[in-house]
C-alpha cells in the first residue's frame, strides 16, 4: 500500500466528475432497456486453474456503471499500484508496515505454486500434517481422555479471529461434519458464555482447544483459565490435562506457561493476520469437525483463487471488479455500508465474519503516509441469511433514504432437498426477485394503474419502489468446502484492493488497544474499597450505580 491519498489520483478525480455530471442518469431500467446484452457484458464466469473443480456466477449487471465508469475505476487501481502491492504481498514482502511484517495467508494454502521465502513458510506443511494426525487420531476415537473414553465434544475458546472463522466454517459446512462429534465455541468473557457452554460438557470426553494468535488476550485466557479449573474439578491430576487441552499459538512461551505440552501446541506465525488465520492451526477445530480432507479442499479452493487474483487481467480479476465497484458506492455514492446476502442457512455466520474481515482491515483514517484521510474508507460490513433477512431490514433496502449496495450469494443445488427441493426453489424465487426489486422497483404509473383510482395520494406514494439500488449476485452449483474456500479468498482479496487504493494499512488493528487499556485501568478500581478516580462524571458515575446495585 502506497499510503498516497487516492484523492491524488487522476482516476479518483475523473471519477468525481463522472459522478457530479453523470450519476442522475445512472437508471438500471435505461440501462438494460439500452442493452440487451448488459447481463453478458457485465458478468463473468469463474472457474478454478487448479486444486478441486470450483465455478461460480459473478453477475456485477445490476450496479449502476457503465463500461467508461468501470474503465475509469480500473484505472484507479492500476494507478493506485494495486498489482505492484498485490505482487508485494504475495512474495512476502512487509507490506504490514505498522507492525514490520508479511501478510501472507496466501502461504498457508500455498501447495506448491508460489514461492515465497519468509521465515515459517517453509514450516505450513508441517503444522497441517500435525492438524491431520490429530485430527485423525480424535475424529477416529484414536486419542482418549484420562479415563480411556473417546472425545465427543470439543470447545473452542477464542476471540475475533481466533472465533469468527472456525464458527463461519463449521456452520457453513455443517452438512460435511461429523455428527457425532459436537463442537462448541466460546468467545465471550461474559461469564455465561463459558458456564452455559461447560454445563453441556463432560470432563472425561471433551477437548478444550485454546485459540489465540498471542496467547495473551484476556478473554481467551480467562476463559481458558476457567475451563482448566472445571476440568481439575473433576479429572484433579494435572497430568491429565495433556489429553484434553491444546494450543493454537504464535506464543510458545505463553502457551508452556500456560501448562500446554509442546507437543499439543499447533503454531503460527506473526504473518498470519488473526482475520486471515482460520487457514491456520486456528482451523484446528474446523477440521476436527468436517474431516481433514475437506479443511484441505477448503484450503485448495481459496488457493485456487489466489492463483487468480495473481495472474488474472483486472478487468477480468474478481477481487478487483469486486472491490472497485464497492468504492464507486463507498466514495461517490456516499454508501455508508455494504450488506451480504447469503441465500443459504448454512452462510447465516458469512456476514459476520466479514464484519471482522473488512471493518478491521479497513476501519481506518490514516494512510501509511500518516496523513489523515479527507475520503470514506472501510464500510460498515452486515447482513443476515435469506431469506430471514426479507421479515427484517429488506423495508429500509427498499424504500429508505440511503444506498446500500448488496451481494447475494446462492447454490443452484440444496444440500438438503425436502420436499423434492420445494423449499430451495422458493429460497431462490426470493433469491432472484429481490435484486431485480431493488434494481427495477415500480414506478408510481405502475403503482396508480395497481390500485386503481380513487386512492390517497399518501397511499399511492407509499407504494412506490425508487428502484435503482445497486447489487452483484454471486450463484454456484452447490456450497462445497473448495467453493466456501473461493468465496472467502475472494472477499478477502477484495478487502485488500480497497485498502491499497484508500492507501492504508490494511493488516494491523490498533484501533482495538486503547478500549483494552481503559477496561484494565477500570478492573483494577472496581475492586478497591475506594472511590474510582481519574474518569469523566458519566464513566464515574455509570462504576457508581454498579457499585450500588451489585449483588455478587
Ligand atoms: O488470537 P488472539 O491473539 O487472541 O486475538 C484475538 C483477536 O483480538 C483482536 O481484536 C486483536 O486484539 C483481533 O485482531 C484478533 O483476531
Amino acid at each position: 500500500m502506497s499510503g498516497i491519498p487516492a484523492t491524488d489520483y487522476a482516476a479518483w478525480k475523473k471519477l468525481q466528475q463522472i459522478y457530479d455530471a453523470e450519476h442522475s442518469r445512472l437508471v438500471l431500467r435505461d440501462l438494460f432497456a439500452q442493452d440487451p446484452d448488459r447481463f453478458a457484458k457485465f458478468s463473468k464466469e469463474y472457474t478454478s486453474s487448479s486444486g478441486p473443480d470450483v465455478t461460480f456466477l459473478l453477475d456485477y449487471s445490476k450496479n449502476l456503471i457503465t463500461q467508461p465508469i468501470l474503465d475509469t475505476l480500473l484505472s484507479l487501481a492500476r494507478e493506485a499500484q494495486v498489482e505492484s502491492f498485490r505482487d508485494k504481498m504475495f512474495a512476502g514482502e512487509h507490506i504490514n508496515t505498522s507492525e514490520d511484517r508479511a501478510v501472507l495467508h496466501v502461504a498457508l494454502r500455498n501447495f506448491g505454486d508460489f514461492s515465497i521465502s519468509e521465515a515459517g513458510t517453509d514450516e505450513v506443511a508441517g503444522v497441517l500434517q500435525h492438524i491431520k494426525e490429530f485430527s485423525n487420531a480424535v475424529r477416529s476415537g484414536e486419542w482418549k481422555g484420562y479415563t480411556g473414553k473417546a472425545i465427543d465434544t470439543i470447545v473452542n475458546i477464542g476471540i475475533g479471529g481466533s472465533d469468527l472463522g472456525p464458527v463461519m466454517v463449521t456452520e457453513a459446512l455443517k452438512a460435511y461434519s461429523k455428527r457425532d462429534l459436537t463442537a462448541h465455541f466460546v468467545s465471550n468473557i461474559d461469564g455465561t458464555h463459558i458456564s452455559e457452554t461447560l454445563r453441556l460438557c463432560n470432563p472425561e470426553t471433551t477437548l478444550v482447544i485454546i485459540a489465540s494468535k498471542t496467547f495473551t488476550t484476556q478473554e481467551t485466557i480467562t476463559n481458558a483459565e476457567s475451563a482448566r479449573d472445571w476440568f481439575l474439578a473433576t479429572a484433579k491430576d494435572k497430568a491429565h490435562v495433556a489429553k484434553h487441552f491444546v494450543a493454537l499459538s504464535t506464543n510458545t512461551p505463553a502457551v508452556t506457561a500456560f501448562g500446554i505440552a509442546p507437543e499439543n501446541m499447533f503454531q503460527f506465525w506473526d504473518w498470519v493476520g488473526g482475520r486471515y488465520s482460520l487457514w491456520s492451526a486456528i482451523g484446528l477445530s474446523i477440521a476436527l469437525v468436517i474431516g481433514y480432507d475437506n479443511f484441505e479442499q477448503l484450503l485448495k479452493g481459496a488457493h485456487a483463487m489466489d492463483q487468480h487474483f495473481l495472474t488474472t487481467p483486472l478487468e477480468n480479476n474478481l477481487p478487483v471488479l469486486l472491490g472497485v465497484i464497492g468504492i464507486w458506492y463507498n466514495d461517490f455514492y456516499g454508501a455508508q455500508t455494504h450488506v451480504l446476502l447469503p441465500y443459504d442457512q448454512y452462510l447465516h455466520k458469512f456476514a459476520d465474519y466479514f464484519q471482522q474481515g473488512d471493518m478491521e482491515s479497513n476501519g481506518k483514517s490514516v494512510t501509511k503516509g500518516g496523513q489523515r484521510v479527507t475520503y470514506q474508507t472501510g464500510p460498515i460490513i452486515w447482513g443476515a441469511a435469506g431469506t430471514n433477512g426479507q421479515h427484517s431490514f429488506y423495508q429500509l433496502i427498499h424504500q429508505g433514504t440511503k444506498v446500500i449496495p448488496a451481494d447475494f450469494l446462492a447454490p443452484a443445488t440444496t444440500l438438503n432437498p425436502i420436499a423434492e427441493s420445494k423449499h430451495h426453489r422458493i429460497l431462490l424465487s426470493n433469491f432472484f426477485a429481490q435484486p431485480e426489486a431493488l434494481a427495477f422497483g415500480k414506478t408510481e404509473e405502475e403503482v396508480r394503474a395497481e390500485l386503481g383510482p380513487g386512492q390517497s395520494e399518501a397511499l399511492y406514494k407509499s407504494k412506490v419502489f425508487e428502484g435503482n439500488k445497486p447489487s452483484n449476485s454471486i450463484m454456484f452449483p452447490k456450497l462445497t468446502p473448495a467453493t466456501l474456500g473461493a468465496l472467502i479468498a475472494l472477499y478477502e482479496h477484495k478487502i485488500f484492493v480497497q485498502g491499497v487504493v484508500w492507501g492504508i494499512n490494511s493488516f494491523d488493528q490498533m484501533g482495538v488497544e486503547l478500549g483494552k487499556v481503559l477496561a484494565k485501568k477500570i478492573l483494577a478500581q472496581l475492586g478497591s474499597p475506594t472511590d474510582v478516580k481519574g474518569h469523566d462524571s458519566s464513566t464515574t458515575g455509570l462504576i457508581h450505580y454498579y457499585q450500588k446495585h451489585r449483588q455478587e
